[in-house]
């Protein structure tokens, strides 16, 4: 009887042991695993949390509660704002956000024949994009010695890096998914606050400022605002990732203009390069390269803030009624002429 009893006490001290042992165990690789993840794998967003400041004594324009724009709507389903020229005050915002002290990384992408853009988009960028912030940009191009010099405003840079030639426009288009990815991650951890990533076959012609700053930007495709969606140019198909039934979608966004965040773009570009990936292995590209992948991401993963097309219009000498300001335009161009392939 003592025997069994004295064997069951050792059994139940055996067990505690085991347990606190397995415990002591898994609790280790736990910690080792987040230890992991945040030193090695998830990268050190820069982020500051300051708050929308105002200097004291700062005068403007009081703001209106029954005026504003009424030939547009200034705010999505999900309570994100659209930005249009007559929803903000400039220079209440530029001096909300220079207290920030930001810095905006901007990408840009000429291979081939559109390396004659980019004086254009540098030049006219130096006039009216994010003017007195630091701005970065990165121009990604296969002909570094054919990068034009232009001179640049104090806390503005450009940093040139050499990608390699691509025999299609489309593949020069999609690539850039996977080059942004990697740019984020590798370059820009610690570099800067957000991140825009634009065409460079486009100029500058009005302000551009610290009021298209958000978590997830997107911009509403000139050629598509005022079309019922079932026109909008999605991926059909339901073989691609980026297909959108019919019946559903929010905008139709343009591929040559968005922004946020690092980590939000990060998430942005990795994803759209993961869905490029797996359609090409399935032997499909989507109707419009990225920018189809673009738009499903936007589907299901809400912008914090849209602009409207003023951020990226059809050309500086094209009217439409609501367009008060063009702000970034396409620059016409002979589509046979300068793109590598038909
Ligand atoms: C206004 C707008 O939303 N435009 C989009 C649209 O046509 P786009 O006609 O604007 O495409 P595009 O020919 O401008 O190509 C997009 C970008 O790729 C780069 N590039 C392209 C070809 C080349 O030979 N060299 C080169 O550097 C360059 O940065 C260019 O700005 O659809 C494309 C995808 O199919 C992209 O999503 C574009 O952003
Ligand atoms: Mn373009």
């Amino acid at each position: 009887m003592l025997l069994r009893q004295n064997f069951l006490i050792i059994l139940v001290l055996f067990g505690m042991v085991l347990t606190g042992v397995i415990y002591l165990n898994n609790y280790g690789n736990s910690c080792n695993q987040q230890i992991i993840e945040r030193d090695v794998i998830k990268p050190k967003w820069m982020q500051k949390n300051i708050g929308l400041r105002s200097s004291p004594g700062l005068l403007y324009n009081q703001p209106r509660v029954l005026v504003g724009r009424t030939d547009v709507a200034s705010v999505s389903p999900w309570s994100s704002p659209i930005i249009w020229e007559g929803t903000f005050d400039s220079t209440l915002i530029d001096s909300i956000y220079k207290q920030q002290n930001l810095t905006i990384a901007t990408t840009v992408f000429a291979l081939g024949k559109y390396t004659r853009f980019i004086k254009g988009f540098l030049e006219s960028a130096e006039q009216h994009y994010f003017v007195g912030f630091r701005v970065h940009f990165y121009l990604f191009t296969d002909q570094p010695e054919s990068v034009p010099e232009v001179k640049m405003g104090e806390n503005r840079s450009l940093t040139v890096l050499k990608v390699q030639s691509l025999n299609r426009w489309q593949d020069i288009s999609m690539n850039r998914m996977e080059k942004l990815e990697k740019l984020i991650k590798n370059e820009l951890a610690g570099e800067a606050d957000y991140i825009f990533c634009l065409d460079v076959d486009t100029m500058f012609y009005g302000r551009w400022g610290a009021e298209s700053l958000g978590r997830l930007v997107g911009v509403i495709h000139p050629w598509f605002f005022d079309a019922p969606r079932g026109q909008f140019t999605y991926e059909r198909r339901p073989e691609s990732l980026a297909y959108i039934p019919a019946g559903e979608g929010d905008y139709y966004y343009a591929g040559a203009a968005f922004g946020g965040t690092l980590e939000d773009i990060h998430n942005l570009t990795k994803t759209c390069r993961e869905h490029l990936n797996i359609d090409a292995a399935n032997s499909i590209e989507a109707v419009w390269q990225e920018e189809s992948h673009l738009n499903k991401y936007f589907l299901l993963n809400k912008p914090s803030k849209l602009l409207s097309p003023e951020y990226m219009w059809r050309g500086i000498n094209e009217r439409a009624a609501p367009i008060k300001i063009v702000r970034f335009a396409n620059v016409p161009k002979n589509y046979a002429e300068v793109r590598p392939n038909a």
